[in-house]
């Protein structure tokens, strides 16, 4: 397609300000590149915005896609721009994640109420019995396996409606956990006090799959639509996504079951002492109390979707194999009786 020719793109997304503001971001990219394409956005409401009460994890797993899919079969959008961690593991038939642009900060982090004024600098601060929301069962099951003495609470709603009820003394929050993309996407940088990963002393957070990437999905064949979105892919975001979305398929888990996951690039010696870039990636499977968990690591060259699919699928085999397909038959028993449908307060 040349950098000339007159088109519009029609691009569905949810109507959240984040969902908006990330689509914004790929309109300028895909802009930059091709002035003479022409986009319109049109924003709906999906069941996972409509229905604020019912815990995530009882709502399956396209409760954020779904309905924004059947606009693309149908062809009243010819994209999607898609929280690539709210996307399932698996697309409808027809649909393909085309693109990852480059990926924001994949990492959780903490806010702190205003009210606290800078008392608490990080997690380890909290005494014993503070309250912390999250709505993520990933979140609640990674920290309470290292901060024992803090309780859990469901948090719903976009982030500025997560932001007020960290801030509103009467809903009972110490701290609240998101996402860093999402925080630094809308402007709100200052509200991060503490960045959580493998490594964060006092215990970390290893991220939910694909977090922090956008993933922009499209028709199948759609050869004009996946050309454009060519000049906007990232191939060590995308790589890393697909490795991470490979071990989440493998395991069977959908998007709220304890499984977080890190991706990075590394460079290691081989044996012959040449440097070699390699994709380093650690993935965890944590029973829902936290008391059980299942950690596993690998770094591979890797240069296409399928050694990333490929990688993603031992990591997750390797992780079975420990346990971690007790621990996902567990949760998944639980289900019939409730207890995997939330962050219980405990
Ligand atoms: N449905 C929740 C959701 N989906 C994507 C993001 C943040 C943006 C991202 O991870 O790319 C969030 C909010 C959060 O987890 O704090």
């Amino acid at each position: 397609m040349s950098s000339t020719e007159e088109f519009t793109v029609r691009i569905g997304t949810r109507r959240s300000a984040l969902a908006i503001r990330q689509t914004e971001l790929v309109i300028e990219g895909l802009s930059k590149v091709h002035p003479h394409v022409k986009f319109e956005i049109d924003a709906m409401a999906t069941a996972g915005d409509r229905d604020k009460v019912t815990p995530l994890p009882a709502m399956g797993k396209g409760l954020w896609t779904n309905e924004l899919e059947a606009k693309l079969m149908n062809n009243e959008v010819d994209i999607i721009v898609h929280s690539l961690k709210d996307m399932p593991t698996s697309l409808p038939e027809g649909c393909v994640l085309a693109c990852i642009p480059i990926r924001e900060d994949a990492r959780d982090v903490v806010v702190f109420p205003k009210r606290q004024e800078g008392k608490y600098k990080k997690l380890a601060d909290l005494p014993k019995g503070s309250v912390v929301g999250t709505s993520s069962v990933r979140r609640a099951a990674q920290l309470k396996r290292t901060y024992p003495g803090l309780v859990f609470r469901d948090v719903r709603g976009n982030i500025d409606t997560r932001l007020r009820k960290c801030d509103d003394a009467e809903e009972g929050y110490d701290a609240i956990i998101l996402a860093a993309a999402g925080l630094l996407r809308l402007g709100y940088d200052e509200r991060i006090s503490q960045f959580l990963e493998s490594s964060t002393e006092g215990g970390g957070l290893l991220h939910a799959v694909g977090q922090g990437g956008l993933g922009i999905e499209a028709r199948e064949g759609d050869e004009k639509v996946l050309a454009l979105l060519k000049t906007i892919e990232h191939t060590p975001s995308m790589l890393a996504g697909f490795a991470e979305r490979s071990v989440m398929r493998t395991l069977e888990g959908g998007c709220s079951v304890p499984i977080g996951v890190e991706t990075d690039w590394v460079e290691e010696e081989d044996e012959s002492g040449e440097k070699k870039k390699k994709l380093r990636l650690r993935a965890t499977v944590v029973s829902l109390d936290g008391k059980k968990a299942v950690d596993g690591e690998t770094a591979e060259e890797v240069a296409s979707l399928a050694q990333a699919d490929a990688m993603g699928k031992r990591l997750a085999q390797k992780l079975a194999s420990n346990g971690a397909q007790a621990i996902l038959d567990d949760i998944n028993k639980g289900r019939e009786s409730g207890a995997a449908l939330k962050v219980s307060e405990s």
